[in-house]
């Protein structure tokens, strides 16, 4: 019998505290950082196929690529040879439906990968636990154990050593998307170029924000938010500055870069507020689109309703 296909949402992350250390000896940086999963998602849809083949629709699906570089093959290779099976023809079929913006800062394409390893898990019958998913999670990229896990967690190491970390009530945000991405090396670079050049900016420790979360209180968490790689995101792109500063004017409580950027994560006290201060974004013209979302959100889930079912984010066009 022919299993029936498997799909999985994923969200996308935001970095509520992103603290950069120095780069270590491999290359990457020591991080201290607290991910929050948010409510932008991506889906993805895997099946048994004679030939393998991977598409991609919905946001920027023109520029994700479809062959052996898109992190979903990655995924599926690991699994293939944990599993016994032919890396190079899987005889699997994937269909990535992106919400999630392409190269944004928000870990789409780590999104998408932890979403495969759920979903071949799950129809090749792999039996994997939350423990082995994610350890190969990490040999894929850094954000990909947390789009595993979900919720709000302090990430350690290069960002793949993960606690959970406890998140009183919801929180609702505006996410600008900007009209290009950026890359996250790059960026890692330019903050290396930047600390060499001018000395060690860097943001505070995470325990004030950490207690902000557990309150619950959206003002005290607003005045926490930081991230070391903003200054690079900034120095690389100069208009995000008028983008964060639009952000505060329409009414947020504060903004930040998510991730290695170019997408602008702003806190609002509500969900009305939300979509308020995302009407007035748009109109300032300062960004691609705005959309609002809420988190913290559940990690790659398996679907049980059908795909078509799926609600379509709220979306205000710039
Ligand atoms: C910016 C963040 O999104 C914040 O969560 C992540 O640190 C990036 O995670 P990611 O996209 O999964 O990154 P990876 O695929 O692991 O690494 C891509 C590149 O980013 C840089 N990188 C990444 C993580 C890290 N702790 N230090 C780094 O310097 C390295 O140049 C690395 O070669
Ligand atoms: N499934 C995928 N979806 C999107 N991009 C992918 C995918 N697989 C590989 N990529 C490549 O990864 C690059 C970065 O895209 P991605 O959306 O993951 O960036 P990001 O959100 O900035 O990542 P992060 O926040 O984890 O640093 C893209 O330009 C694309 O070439």
């Amino acid at each position: 019998m022919v299993p029936t296909p498997i799909t999985v949402r994923v969200p996308a992350k935001v970095n509520l505290h992103l603290s950069v250390g120095d780069a270590r000896p491999d290359g990457y940086h020591e991080l201290v950082t607290v991910f929050q999963a948010l409510s932008l998602t991506d889906d993805v849809t895997v099946l048994a196929a004679d030939e393998p083949a991977l598409e991609v629709q919905g946001e920027g699906a023109d520029s994700v690529p479809t062959g052996p570089e898109n992190l979903a093959w990655k995924a599926v290779r690991l699994l293939a040879e944990r599993s016994g099976r032919d890396p190079e023809n899987p005889g699997l079929r994937i269909s990535i439906n992106k919400g999630i913006p392409v190269a944004g800062g928000m870990a789409g394409g780590s999104a998408d990968a932890a979403a495969t390893l759920q979903a071949v898990n799950q129809l090749w019958r792999l039996e994997l636990g939350r423990d082995e998913l994610s350890e190969i999670a990490a040999q894929i990229g850094s954000d990909v154990p947390f789009s595993l896990q979900g919720g709000t967690a302090l990430g350690t190491g290069r960002g793949e050593s993960l606690v959970p970390v406890l998140a009183r009530h919801t929180f609702h945000w505006v996410i600008a998307l900007d009209k290009e991405g950026l890359s996250t090396p790059g960026v890692y670079g330019e903050l290396d170029r930047l600390r060499a050049e001018n000395g060690n900016g860097r943001i505070g420790e995470v325990e004030p924000l950490l207690e902000a979360l557990a309150s619950g209180d959206p003002r005290q968490l607003a005045l926490l938010l930081g991230n070391d790689l903003q200054a690079a995101a900034v120095s690389l792109r100069p208009n995000l500055r008028r983008t964060l500063r639009a952000g505060v004017q329409a009414g947020a409580l504060a903004g930040v870069v998510s991730g290695s950027g170019p997408t602008c994560a702003f806190l609002c006290t509500d969900g009305e507020e939300a979509v308020r201060v995302a009407a007035e974004l748009s109109g300032a013209g300062v960004c691609r689109t705005v959309r609002v979302a809420h988190g913290p959100v559940p990690g790659a889930k398996v679907l049980t309703e059908e795909p078509a079912n799926r609600p379509t984010p709220p979306q205000v066009h710039a």
